[in-house]
Order: C-alpha cells, then sequence, then structure tokens
C-alpha cells in the first residue's frame, strides 16, 4: 500500500477521507515517528527534505544493505544510505527533494522480505538531516593515534627548513607538483600511477638524517615497531588538500605515520559503511595509523581554504563532533607533513581481504596454484576469467572503446561481404567498425553480450574452445586479447585450433594476446607509460580507474626488462605448466603490481571496480558485503588469471597447427600478434 500523500498533512489518524487501511497505515507510520523520537531522540519533519529515515529498515531487523538499496534505487539516486549497526531503522538521503517524495509516496506502507525470509513494512518519514553523529559517539577509528606535541617548535622549524623545494637533485619523480599540493619522496619513490612503490628501485641518499631523531623517539616511544625507509613530504597551500584513499596495502606495512608540521588541518576518515569523522590534526602533532584505520577507513584531506572546527578544542587533536553550537571556522595555513611507511616486501594478509590487493576479494579465500592439469586450469577460468568479466562487465565495458589501429587496419582491408568472427568480442568494440563485413561475435560473459546486444550487433556466448560454427566458413577471425585468459599451454593451443577450425581455405586469422615483454626495443608500451606522462598533473589512487592491461585503455610502470622466457620450454608442451619467473613450480599465482613489468608469466592481474549506476539485472560482486553509496574510493578488487606471452611463444604455438602458414608476426604496444592463413 502506499501512502495517501507526499505531504505529511494527512498525517492525522482520523482523517475524515481515509480508508479503514489507510487509517491503520497512518496510525502505525505515526507511531514509528514516534518511537523513533521517543527512544532514539531522531526528529522527523513535516515538510519534504532529501533525507528520510525507514522504520523497520535497519540491519538491526535483518534487512541487507543491498536488499534496501534496491528497493530505494527504484525512486531515484541514493545519494548515502546509513544502517546503523543494529537498529531497526536507517537513513537515506536522496539527490533530490523530488525523489524523496517519490520513495516517500510509494515505499511507505510497503512491504519487503528480510534475510529471514520475514515480511517487514517500512514507514518512511522526512527528516531535516541525517544523524549521523547522535547515532554513534563520535570516536576516533579504531587503530588511530594522535600523539601531540611530538617534536618541539625548533625541530618543527629545523624540519620545515631541511626541505628544500626549489632542489630536484633528487630526480624528476621524485618531487612534484600534483594538482593539490606539492610532494617530495625519499627512501622510495611513491608512484601515483599504480599507486605503489618500486620496491627494487630505492631512490638514491634514503631518508634525511635530519628525521632521525623523531624517527627513533617514535620506536622507543612505541609508537612504530619497525624504522620506516619510506617518507612522503607533502605540502598543501590553502584550498589544497589530497582525495581520500587508503595507502596501498602491499606497498607498504601496517604502521604509517604522518607528523604535522607547520599547520593544524582537519583529515577526514571514512568507514565503508560510510561513516565519517573529521580529526583535527594539530600543528606539531603525530598521527599514528594501524589496523583498521590503515587497512580499511580512507583518510583525505578536503581541498578548502577553512576547516570547520571545534570552537571549544582549538588545536586540541581529536574528533569534531557536528555539534551546532561549538563550531568555528578555522583559516588553513601551509601544512607540510612528513609521512613515514615502510616498504612492505611480503604479500599484505590483513583481516580486511575486501580492500586488501594482496589477497583476493573473497573473505576466507587464498589465491589459487598453478593449474596441474586440464580439470584445475578449466576451474581456476571459470573463477578468475569468467566470473570476474561477469562482475566488471559494465565496468570493463565502459574503458574499453578506442579501436587499435593495426586491427582496425586488417578489418578495413577485408574484402566486401566478408564473413568475420570475434571470439571474445568483449564489448563488441570491433564488430560495427567495417559496415562492408559481416562480423558476429561471441564471448564467455553473458553481460558483455547482452551490451553487444545492446549496442545491435550480432553476438552470442560461447566458450573459445568449442565455437558452434561450422568448420572453414568464416573469410576471416579475429581473437583480441582473449588467448592469454587460458590457463594451459594445451588450451592455449586449442583456441588457435578453433581458430584454424573456423577458416576457410586462404582466410586469415589475427591474434593479439598480452607481452610479458612491456618494454620493447626501447618502446614503452602504453600499459608501462600510462599516467605517467601525465601524473604531474593527475594522480588517481585506486579510484578504479587503474585496471590495467596492455590493451587497455587504461595501462603496468618501468621495466628492466627482465625476461625469464624461454621458447624451448614454450614448446614443450608436456612441461608441467606454470613456472614462474624463478621457475618455481606449483607454487600460489603471484598477484600483478599494475603499471609495472610482468616478474612472472601466469599472473593474477588485479581489476579495481568502480560501479557506475547499477543497470537492473546488474549483480552484486559475490560476498561482497560493503556497498560504495558514496565510497568511489575503497573499492573492490578483482582478480583476472593471465599468461603473458614472451616472445616468439604466440608465433611458436601457431607453428604446432597444421595447415596454417604464418603471415605476419609483430609487437603492438605490449602485445604479441600474429596473422596466419589456412591453406
Ligand atoms: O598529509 C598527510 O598527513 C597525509 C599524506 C598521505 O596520506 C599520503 O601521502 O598518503
Ligand atoms: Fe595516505
Ligand atoms: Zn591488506
Amino acid at each position: 500500500m502506499a501512502a495517501p500523500s507526499a505531504s505529511m498533512d494527512n498525517n492525522n489518524p482520523n482523517h475524515p477521507k481515509l480508508s479503514k487501511t489507510e487509517k491503520k497505515f497512518l496510525r502505525k507510520q505515526t507511531k514509528a515517528r514516534h518511537t523513533l523520537l521517543r527512544h532514539e531522540g531522531i526528529e522527523s519533519v513535516s515538510h519534504a527534505t532529501e533525507s528520510l529515515v525507514i522504520a523497520n529498515g535497519g540491519l538491526g531487523n535483518g534487512v541487507s544493505r543491498t536488499q534496501l538499496l534496491r528497493v530505494l534505487e527504484r525512486c531515484g539516486s541514493v545519494e548515502a544510505l546509513l544502517m546503523p549497526p543494529n537498529k531497526p531503522y536507517s537513513f537515506v538521503r536522496y539527490r533530490t527533494k523530488e525523489e524523496s517524495k517519490r520513495a516517500y509516496a510509494t515505499l511507505n506502507g510497503k512491504e519487503m522480505v528480510d534475510d529471514l525470509g520475514q515480511n517487514i513494512t517500512l514507514y518512511l518519514n522526512f527528516v531535516e538531516k541525517v544523524h549521523w553523529q547522535g547515532l554513534r559517539p563520535p570516536v576516533l577509528p579504531p587503530g588511530l593515534m594522535i600523539v601531540e606535541e611530538i617534536v618541539s617548535p625548533e625541530d618543527e622549524k629545523m624540519l620545515l627548513e631541511s626541505i628544500d623545494w626549489t632542489d630536484n637533485s633528487l630526480g624528476q619523480n621524485a618531487q612534484k607538483s600534483l594538482k593539490h599540493r606539492k610532494v617530495k619522496h625519499y627512501g622510495y619513490e611513491f608512484r601515483y600511477d599504480n599507486n605503489n612503490v618500486d620496491k627494487d628501485k630505492p631512490l638514491p641518499g634514503g631518508l634525511p638524517d635530519i628525521c632521525n631523531t623523531i624517527l627513533e623517539k617514535c620506536l622507543k616511544e612505541g609508537h612504530i615497531k619497525y624504522f620506516p625507509d619510506q617518507l612522503t613530504v607533502n605540502q598543501y597551500e590553502p584550498g589544497q588538500g589530497i582525495p581520500p584513499h587508503i595507502d596501498t596495502h602491499s606497498a607498504f606495512e601496517n604502521e604509517i605515520i604522518s607528523l604535522s608540521l607547520g599547520a593544524e588541518i582537519v583529515m577526514d576518515f571514512k568507514h565503508p559503511d560510510g561513516y565519517t569523522v573529521s580529526v583535527m590534526l594539530p600543528q606539531r602533532s603525530l598521527l599514528v595509523m594501524t589496523g583498521e584505520s590503515r587497512y580499511l577507513w580512507t583518510h583525505g584531506i578536503t581541498p578548502r581554504k577553512f576547516d570547520v572546527i571545534q570552537a571549544s578544542q582549538r588545536q586540541k587533536s581529536g574528533v569534531i563532533t557536528s555539534d551546532a553550537g561549538n563550531l568555528t571556522l578555522n583559516k588553513r595555513r601551509v601544512r607540510t607533513s612528513f609521512t613515514f611507511r615502510k616498504v612492505r616486501r611480503t604479500p599484505c594478509d590483513c583481516s580486511y581481504p575486501l580492500f586488501c590487493d594482496s589477497q583476493s576479494c573473497h573473505q576466507n579465500e587464498t589465491f589459487p596454484s598453478f593449474p596441474e592439469n586440464d580439470k584445475e586450469a578449466s576451474e581456476l577460468e571459470q573463477e578468475y576469467v569468467h566470473r570476474v568479466y561477469e562482475e566488471i562487465a559494465e565496468h570493463f565495458s565502459s574503458t574499453r572503446h578506442t579501436p587499435w589501429p593495426q586491427i582496425v587496419a586488417f578489418l578495413k582491408a577485408l574484402p566486401k561481404g566478408s564473413i568475420v568472427a570475434d571470439i571474445g568480442c568483449g564489448n563488441g568494440k570491433y564488430l560495427g567498425l567495417n559496415k562492408e563485413i559481416y562480423m558476429i561475435g561471441c564471448d564467455r560473459s553473458q553481460n558483455l553480450i547482452e551490451i553487444c546486444g545492446e549496442r545491435q550487433f550480432q553476438a552470442f556466448v560461447c566458450d573459445a574452445l568449442t565455437v558452434p560454427i561450422r568448420s572453414e566458413t568464416c573469410d576471416a577471425c579475429i581473437s583480441i586479447a582473449v588467448i592469454h585468459h587460458f590457463a594451459t599451454a594445451e588450451r592455449r593451443l586449442a583456441t588457435l585450433q578453433e581458430l584454424a577450425r573456423l577458416l576457410r581455405p586462404g582466410g586469415r586469422a589475427l591474434i593479439y594476446v598480452w607481452a610479458m615483454e612491456q618494454e620493447y626495443n626501447k618502446q614503452k608500451s602504453k600499459y608501462l607509460k600510462g599516467s605517467r606522462d601525465s601524473d604531474e598533473k593527475k594522480e588517481h589512487f585506486s579510484s578504479g580507474v587503474l585496471a590495467s592491461g596492455p590493451l587497455g585503455e587504461q595501462n603496468p610502470g618501468t621495466s628492466n626488462h627482465d625476461s625469464v622466457c624461454s621458447i624451448s620450454a614454450i614448446n614443450d608442451l608436456t612441461r608441467e605448466e606454470g613456472s614462474n619467473a624463478n621457475g618455481v613450480i606449483n607454487s600460489k599465482l603471484p598477484v600483478h603490481i599494475n603499471r609495472t613489468s610482468f616478474h612472472s608469466q601466469d599472473v593474477l592481474v588485479p581489476w579495481h571496480l568502480k560501479r557506475g549506476p547499477t543497470r537492473e539485472k546488474h549483480s552484486e560482486p559475490q560476498k561482497l558485503k560493503s556497498d560504495p553509496v558514496g565510497l568511489p574510493d575503497s573499492t573492490p578488487i578483482f582478480h583476472r588469471y593471465y599468461h603473458v606471452f614472451c616472445e616468439g611463444e604466440l608465433e611458436a604455438a601457431c607453428r604446432m597447427l597444421n595447415n596454417i602458414s604464418i603471415q605476419q608476426s609483430y609487437y603492438d604496444q605490449g602485445n604479441w600478434c600474429v596473422i596466419f592463413k589456412k591453406l
């Protein structure tokens, strides 16, 4: 049943025009209003606002975030959904009043089934503002500590004077003017294109000696357990800031400490639930982030010229509450922070796998091993290729729009009327390119095929190992960035065999696979160059745009061509699969660091999922408990399995096929490519 009106004017249970059920409903709604006020101090208002309190729609009565969001998003775009733990209500904020009014009118009195399968009825009331603060006493994120007056004004002055912003002798990478602030790196360069450090490329000189006294003090007083080996100095003018982010787990150890010099500032911490706390970092204080505050909460500084601070505790550290009677503005001054971290040498094993780039996005799941047989390979592909593409399809598709010139040239050169199959067509980026030929696409991902369908392309779901197209019917085939997803050499050969089968005699196939060598003939691939060219102006901070690959519009970092491939091993198809760079057999698959060179041929490549407005049918990533409403920064990470090919490997595999001749074999921007012809 829907509410009689979007305004609360009818809120009188004795309203003469109302039916019995409507009166009962209004009584209940009023009761819900009173209960919220009496027990929780939540005051609703009689005029429409953007925010609503939803009685019965809470975690406390078994409603999950996903469930509730699905219902709420039918009425409009949800800006924030706050679900306090153990409470039988939640708060939603819509983008506009129109949308919140629609929710009020259509969802009030609406029944929904909770996680236990029981019916519950939602009652919505407008609230002036969402009571973030009243619900949970504002406390510092767990693991966060602020030590005041860690340095004396004299030491502060010395430290500040030790940084010479005019001297760029450390090299171009160690000092940058980012859009929002100036930075300088010591020990190791922190790279804003992959949010990581080149662990085998320490900067000359290490940390400045002047930091030793303060660091030894931190050790002695127990604020840190390990001596840091990386320092980032950030300088913020008033109006500048740093985007909300979690320092990459795989890059640094648990302890991150930051010294605030020159001025105080307010830093915002945000839990994946959406709960935000603003924390005052006084001048000369030390911020210590460990555990949950380091691994789960984002931290950032909003670019602005004034901070809202507690009037009564000016300059004192701690949480800024939203106590309206006690707030004041504080004019920002130039703040310089010294952030010390220890570069991590082993994968992160924190307890937040959903937010951990060293761990799978699945709770309690460890990374798979190199497959030892066909069955294991097939299972690996299912979990680390098929399922992942299904989940990331929409985001993936949004990053795939620019056709590659040499592939375009291949398609455009085909005679009019040619029949062409695109095996692993993805979002159909090549399907409509040449209107003179007949193209049909196939892909393993249902969601990608649906996107092709929406674009009016002919495409169907199938595996590249068994393509339901009659033999020798195609004038040409392309297979772009597909075969590297097959997990044994036999399976990769079988997909090539399948392409050859489809071709009529004289027909040609074009194949692209990711290359192990990301630098060839001194040419860095786009993937390696990536945003390095532009990172002076831009920084990304794992916001999901960094999902990578040689064929991606987003692209790995510097490489020293430490190729470990050998053709002889590749030709031997009976060898055990999956030797990694060190020849280690049957160990866990390593996780590749985006925008760096590959150290193993068989790797898991992270994809930082960025979810846009959800499509109706789009399913939530499995077991993903946190929801990204209002949380663009802590995006879930998926891993795709890749076998990256080394020089000559693709060609060698093609040579094993009967009745084909290789016409061309080349390197194109981080990919090995072959064109073969059916004899
Ligand atoms: O300025 C600060 O205190 C924080 C800097 C920071 O978070 C970073 O560089 O990752
Ligand atoms: Fe940080
Ligand atoms: Zn971690």
